[in-house]
C-alpha cells in the first residue's frame, strides 16, 4: 500500500510545486522572470502536496475568488489550478488524496464551492465536480467577415500599454458586473500573470479599450497575433483572441469590428466565447462565424450546497423535492424543497434525487433536469416532477465564466 504524506507546502516549496505541475502537463518549466509573476497566485495555506517516500509526487493549489449563480447572487469559491502528480507516480491516489485534503479546506474557509478547469473530463467527476458552463471557439476570415448595417457598434477602441492596462482593466472587469452565472472575481496575482504573459516572440499580448460615445470605457480585449513571414511560410496571420468583456452588446461588437480591421490579420480565432453570443447575428454572412469547437467551460464542485440551492434564483413552477447525494462531503446529502422562491432542506420524500456533480449542471442552468434523467444522471421516483424542475432550473441565457485560469 502507498504511504501518502498529504500537507500544505511551505513558500519554500512552492516553486517545487509549480515545477512538477508544469512537467505533469508536459510544458517547460517557468523561468525565473515567469516564476516571479507566478508566485503571486501562490498563497500559503492554498498549496498542497502529497509526498511519497519522502518525494513531492503531487500537488494542487487554489486562490481565492466568487463566483456567480443564476440570478446573480455571488458566492466566496475558491478557484482550484496547477494539478499535477509526477508522471511515475500516477494511479496511485495521489490526487484523490489531494482533492479530498482539499475539500475539507475549502469547507473550512467557509467557501461554498471550489471550481476549475479541467485537462481531461474523465477526471474530475468522482470529486463531485460538474460540468457548470461551456464555451465555444469561433474563427473569422477577416476579408469575409463585415458587420450588417444594423449591426451594433460605435464608441472609440484605442490600444493600451501593459502597465496601463494594469491599471485599467481590473477596475473595469470588475465595474462590469456579473453579466452572466458562471462569472468569477479575477483577483490581483490572475491579472498580473495574464496580462503580462508574452507570446513566442517574447512580446506581450495586444491590449485594447473601448469607451462609449461619452468617452466611459466599457470594454476590452486581449488577443495574440501569431503569423509567419511570407517568404517562408503561408504569411498567414492569426489574431487569437483570449479575453473579451464589455458593458453590452455595443462595445462587445465594437471591439470584434476592431480585431477583423487589423491590418495584414487574415484571421481572427476567439477561444472561450459564450455560445449564445450573437456574432451569427451581427454579420452579413451568418456563416462566417465559424465555430470550431464547444467544450466544456468551468467545473463547479459544490461544497456548500444548502447555499448554492438557496441563493440561486428560479422559474415559475410547483416545487419539487430534490435529494442530492454526496459521499465526500455527507453533510450536504439529504432533500431540498425546490421552489419559486428558493430551496429549503425538507424532510419529505425524493421526487427527484441526483449526485453533487451533476447538480452543478443544474444550477448553472447547463443540463435541464429531464436531459439528465435521459442518461440516467437523475433518478426519478416520480416523473411528473421533471417538467416542473425543468422551469425551476431554467435560465434565459447561457451560463459563461470567460476567465481562465
Ligand atoms: C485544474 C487543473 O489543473 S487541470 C490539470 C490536471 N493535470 C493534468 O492533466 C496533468 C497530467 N495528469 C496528472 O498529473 C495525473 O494523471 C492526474 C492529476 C490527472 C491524476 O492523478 P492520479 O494521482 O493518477 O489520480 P488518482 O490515482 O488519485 O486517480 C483516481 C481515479 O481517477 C482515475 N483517473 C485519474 N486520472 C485519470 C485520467 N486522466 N483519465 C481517466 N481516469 C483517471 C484513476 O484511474 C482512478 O480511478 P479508480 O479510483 O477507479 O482507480
Amino acid at each position: 500500500m502507498t504511504e501518502h504524506d498529504v500537507r500544505p507546502l511551505t513558500e519554500s516549496e512552492f516553486r517545487a510545486s509549480n515545477d512538477l505541475f508544469r512537467k505533469a502537463l508536459n510544458a517547460p518549466t517557468v523561468t525565473d522572470e515567469g516564476w516571479r509573476l507566478l508566485a503571486e497566485r501562490y498563497e500559503p495555506g492554498r498549496v498542497w502536496g502529497d509526498h511519497i517516500g519522502g518525494q513531492l509526487a503531487g500537488t494542487t493549489m487554489s486562490f481565492a475568488s466568487s463566483l456567480a449563480l443564476p440570478g446573480g447572487a455571488e458566492l466566496p469559491a475558491a478557484a482550484v489550478t496547477a494539478v499535477g502528480v509526477r508522471a511515475d507516480l500516477t494511479r496511485r491516489g495521489v490526487l484523490t488524496e489531494l482533492m479530498r485534503a482539499q475539500l475539507d479546506e475549502v469547507r473550512r474557509r467557509g467557501e461554498a464551492a471550489v471550481m476549475l478547469h479541467a485537462s481531461e473530463t474523465a477526471i474530475y467527476g468522482r470529486f463531485g465536480y460538474g460540468v457548470a458552463t461551456r464555451s465555444r471557439t469561433v474563427a473569422l476570415e477577416t476579408a469575409r467577415a463585415a458587420p450588417r448595417d444594423r449591426a451594433p457598434g460605435g464608441g472609440r477602441v484605442r490600444l493600451v500599454g501593459v502597465d496601463e492596462a494594469a491599471e485599467i482593466l481590473p477596475g473595469l472587469y470588475r465595474g462590469l458586473g456579473v453579466v452572466r452565472a458562471g462569472m468569477i472575481a479575477r483577483p490581483p496575482s490572475w491579472w498580473l500573470t495574464h496580462l503580462r504573459r508574452r507570446d513566442s516572440n517574447g512580446d506581450h499580448a495586444v491590449i485594447a479599450v473601448h469607451s462609449d460615445p461619452n468617452g466611459i470605457d466599457d470594454g476590452f480585449a486581449v488577443w495574440v497575433p501569431s503569423g509567419n513571414d511570407y517568404r517562408f511560410g503561408d504569411g498567414r496571420t492569426t489574431l487569437r483572441l483570449l479575453d473579451l468583456h464589455a458593458a453590452g452588446p455595443a462595445a462587445t461588437a465594437a471591439l470584434w469590428w476592431f480585431l477583423l480591421g487589423v491590418d495584414l490579420a487574415d484571421e481572427v480565432v476567439a477561444i472561450e466565447r459564450p455560445i449564445d453570443e450573437p456574432l451569427e447575428w451581427w454579420l452579413t454572412d451568418s456563416r462566417q462565424s465559424r465555430v470550431r469547437d464547444v467544450y466544456d467551460g468551468l467545473w463547479v464542485r459544490p461544497v456548500d450546497v444548502p447555499a448554492m440551492l438557496r441563493e440561486r434564483d428560479y422559474g415559475t413552477a410547483e416545487p419539487v423535492v430534490l435529494e442530492v447525494r454526496d459521499g465526500l462531503l455527507p453533510d450536504n446529502a439529504g432533500c431540498y424543497l425546490v421552489g419559486p422562491d428558493g430551496a429549503e432542506p425538507t424532510e419529505r420524500d425524493p421526487q427527484l434525487s441526483v449526485d453533487v456533480a451533476e447538480l452543478a449542471s443544474l444550477l448553472f442552468g447547463e443540463a435541464r433536469p429531464s436531459t439528465l434523467a435521459e442518461a440516467n444522471l437523475i433518478e426519478a421516483h416520480d416523473p411528473k416532477a421533471l417538467d416542473p424542475a425543468d422551469r425551476l432550473f431554467a435560465t434565459l441565457e447561457r451560463a459563461w465564466c470567460g476567465t481562465h485560469f
